[in-house]
């Protein structure tokens, strides 16, 4: 063995090494055991292929991916014609190689409905289960297993000899490497022998006969042909594994003369993004023991945002009147449930968005009527919200949007603990703790005469300021931890978890929208990727650098502004409009523009 060969074996990734036309020069025992080019079969057969009357046993979690593009047709082989069968559905099967008159029995399911599927019968005394669990396939013949395990889909057939009802085939990892998938026996390829300990000798043959993979061929034959400089770390799925691959050029007096390719597969950066989540959760739980840690976990946030947590705890103890401010997104809701959860305070809870209510219709909603009050009115009367959270609490979002006349009255029950019905003088006792959020400057609302002084000070006694999320970056990470697992609950979507690089994209952006825009962000992200792991193509940010000329980028940050008074005004043109200082023609000239719907 060459000295070069020793010290690639000792090597920990998986290497090899091609010439200038793509001809394998070197591959380390890694990479031979990680593509199956070497293994140690615990069920050793020999050489062969598919004879009529053998048994073939079939678990595919996805028709078409990972079986050598299998196709429903396919099958009928096997005993199974199947109109209703699609690619990408889910199939466990045992049928006979091409024997007219034997039924195959088999069950299978569209990809998304299950994940789970079994199927346990008995051919000729043989006792078979054929079971598929998330992306793992495995076949039990009389209670001996013929599993594995891939993180994307997988194709598991064993084959039994028609006569003797021995296994003489079982798939094993590395199939695709080998050209042993499902679709290649069905079609009477051959299979190799396994004994244990067997090695397949690579070198010396083209790599495409070994190795498959479209972004990968194209990413080496760049970097053969001298087109792309080389590429590290970056996610490609080979033989239907998800590997991280770097590309790099072996350099020669005339361009490359080679390459060296250097796999991790996902596997080790499972282990590293596990190694990694572990350090955030220990930090975030040392972070959250403590006196405030109460309140720390049904909060979220980290230490950005501790000393606003830390005095909102405090609050949620006191029975007073809070006014929580911050940019839209910021959690000014979540704060509020949260704390009506801490509070020793018991009672309703109602939550009232004053940005919804009418202006005609405030009066009557937030302190009710007596039955008469005004034309179309309940003739009974009506409770208002305040006299419905009586003895509990009242949060009033949005609360920049109560009209003048509404805040006098405001002021009244605040200073009176008492409410009077539209159409009553009879003031009816309320106890309420007032909880109150806007994202409006009140100090400023104050200033240009649209909030009054009285009430400003009245709530504003005690207030909370939520940061924007720029300004408390190492927040960040304890929120995605909190935000994948409401999102897992919510959706009842597959944990999955983010890799590095995608990990750093969301550290280290400025998150305009705050943590709603994170929520969304990583919802999205968590619905795109089709594996447990989400890579920086599944993260998509709003306000990421994108080039074009002056007037393209000015374009862009038109429509994106836009976009975000929009939200932040909840959908309302009119306060959009507003907020931006537009005439009516413009905003809406300008949203046709930018076809905002
Ligand atoms: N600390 C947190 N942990 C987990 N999720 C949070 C946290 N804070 C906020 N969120 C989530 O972020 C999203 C936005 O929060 P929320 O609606 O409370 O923001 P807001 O400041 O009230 O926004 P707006 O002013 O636009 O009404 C919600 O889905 C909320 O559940």
């Amino acid at each position: 063995m060459s000295l070069l060969q020793s010290l690639l074996d000792a090597y920990s990734h998986a290497v090899l090494t091609l010439d200038r036309q793509g001809i394998i020069t070197h591959i380390n025992q890694r990479a031979k055991q990680r593509f199956g080019l070497f293994n140690r079969s615990p069920h050793p057969h020999g050489a062969g292929r598919l004879e009529v009357g053998d048994v073939v046993i079939l678990a595919d979690t996805a028709i078409g991916a990972d079986d050598g593009g299998l196709t429903p047709e396919d099958l009928a082989c096997i005993g199974i014609q199947e109109r209703r069968l699609r690619t990408g559905d889910r199939i466990v099967a045992v049928g006979q190689y091409q024997t007219p008159g034997s039924r195959a029995v088999y069950k299978f399911l569209p990809s998304r409905d299950a994940d789970r599927l079994q199927l346990q019968t008995t051919f000729r005394s043989r006792s078979i289960t054929v079971t598929i669990e998330n992306k793992s396939a495995s076949v039990l013949v009389d209670g001996v297993p013929y599993t594995i395990d891939y993180f994307l889909s997988i194709g598991q057939m064993v084959i039994l000899d028609g006569a003797t009802l021995e296994v003489k085939f079982w798939e094993e990892k590395g199939y695709s490497a080998r050209k042993e998938s499902i679709r290649n026996l069905l079609q009477g390829a051959p299979y190799m022998a396994k004994e244990t300990g067997y090695e397949i000798c690579v070198e010396g043959y083209h790599f495409q006969d070994f190795f498959e993979g479209a972004l990968f061929e194209a990413h080496l034959a760049q970097v053969l042909a001298g087109q792309a400089e080389r590429y590290v770390d970056t996610a490609y799925e080979v033989n239907g594994y998800e590997l991280i691959a770097s590309i790099l050029p072996v350099a020669g007096e005339e361009g490359p003369e080679g390459v060296i390719v250097k796999f991790r597969n996902v596997e080790d950066l499972w282990d590293a993004i596990l190694e990694r989540n572990n350090v955030i959760r220990s930090a975030e739980e040392k972070y959250r023991q403590g006196e405030e840690g109460a309140l720390a976990p049904a909060l979220g946030g980290g230490e950005g945002s501790a000393s606003v947590r830390r005095y909102a705890y405090k609050l949620s103890q006191l029975d007073c009147n809070i006014l929580i401010t911050g940019e839209s997104g910021t959690g000014k809701s979540f704060l509020a449930r949260t704390i009506c959860q801490l509070q020793p305070r018991k009672g309703p809870v109602v939550t009232v968005d004053c940005s919804t209510i009418a202006p005609t219709l405030f009066e009557s909603e937030m302190f009710g009527y007596v039955g008469g009050a005004f034309t179309g009115a309940n003739p009974k009367g009506k409770a208002g919200f305040f006299e419905s959270a009586d003895g509990g609490t009242i949060f009033l979002d949005e609360i920049g949007e109560i009209p003048l006349n509404i805040q006098a009255k405001l002021l009244h029950v605040i200073q009176n603990k008492e409410v009077c019905r539209v159409g009553s003088t009879q003031p009816i006792p309320v106890d309420v703790r007032i909880l109150a959020a806007t994202n409006r400057s009140l100090r400023e609302e104050v200033a240009a005469g649209r909030f009054r002084q009285d009430l400003y000070y009245r709530l504003s006694g005690f207030s909370l300021e939520l940061p924007p999320l720029r300004d408390c970056q190492e927040d960040v990470c304890f929120l995605i931890n909190d935000l994948m697992e409401k999102i897992v609950e919510k959706y009842r979507a597959p944990r999955k978890q983010l890799s590095g690089e995608a990990f750093s994209r969301l550290m280290s952006y400025r998150w305009p929208g705050n943590i709603r825009e994170l929520e969304n962000v990583l919802e999205r992200a968590v619905a795109l990727s089709e594996s447990d792991i989400i890579y920086p193509e599944h993260i998509h940010l709003e306000s990421e650098p994108e080039g074009g000329t002056w007037k393209e980028l000015l374009k862009r940050e038109e429509a994106r502004l836009l976009r975000q008074t929009l939200a932040q005004c909840g959908g309302s043109r009119s306060k959009a409009m507003k907020q931006l200082g537009m005439s009516k023609t413009v905003f809406y000239g300008k949203l046709k523009e930018h076809q905002i719907e």
